[in-house]
């Protein structure tokens, strides 16, 4: 293993923890991938997010085939979706978080976009973010719902299951997935009020100046 993969195997145990320290992900849920030149690298099937080894992660060739490692996680096909609806993605987040997969579960929520621009961070960080129908964890089922949406949007909610988050780089994908929840949060303790979202002409302005692709 090169030196460089060595340091992203770190970084994926190091922030696997820390998201599960935190609770945004319990158990055995949730799953992260790192795009590396030649492959990919992913958290192994069953595994905790709280407790991964760097030499148990699994490693895969450039088409996704288990090359070396534990044997991964079980959702392969839909990070393999995002990586090649999204050319520029590095590294894909599945989290289990409380909020982010109540929106999910919800009936009411708008299918094209179940988190409302209420803040500027999340404009900046996650953007529009559909709920695609529910397919069984771990089916290819989810492709071509991936596919259809995933050059347009960095973040889905599948639904009644949770949040996937795609970004330039791991830590990227982390902070997306963690302003999701966060956001995802304001819109429950927020539903029913009288909510000012920002306008059509503001999200503009914050997309153009520092959305990251
Ligand atoms: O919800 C599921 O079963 C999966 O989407 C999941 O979160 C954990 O699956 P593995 O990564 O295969 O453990
Ligand atoms: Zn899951």
């Amino acid at each position: 293993m090169s030196s460089n993969e060595e340091r992203i195997c770190e970084d994926i145990v190091r922030w696997s923890r820390s998201l599960f320290e935190r609770g945004f992900t319990v158990g055995s849920s949730g799953n992260i991938s790192v795009r590396l030149d030649d492959g990919f690298l992913s958290t192994p099937t069953n595994s905790c997010l709280g407790f991964l080894e760097p030499e148990r992660l699994s490693r895969l060739d450039a088409e996704g085939r288990h090359i070396g490692g534990d044997a991964p996680t079980k959702e392969l096909p839909l990070h393999m979706a995002f990586y090649a609806a999204r050319p520029t993605a590095r590294a894909v987040v599945h989290l289990h978080s409380t909020c982010a997969t109540a929106l999910s579960c919800l009936a009411d929520v708008d299918p094209d976009d179940a988190i409302a621009p209420v803040t500027p961070y999340v404009v900046m960080r996650v953007g529009r973010v559909p709920v695609l129908n529910y397919t069984r964890p771990g089916s290819a089922d989810i492709v071509p719902l991936i596919r259809e949406r995933a050059s347009r949007c960095s973040a889905v909610l599948l639904g009644n299951h949770g949040p996937v988050v795609a970004g330039t780089s791991l830590e990227g994908a982390v902070f997306a997935a963690e302003e999701l929840e966060e956001t995802a949060k304001l819109i429950l303790l927020t539903r029913g009020m009288a909510v000012r979202t920002l306008d059509a002409v503001a999200v503009a302005d914050l997309e153009n100046s520092f959305r990251l692709r």
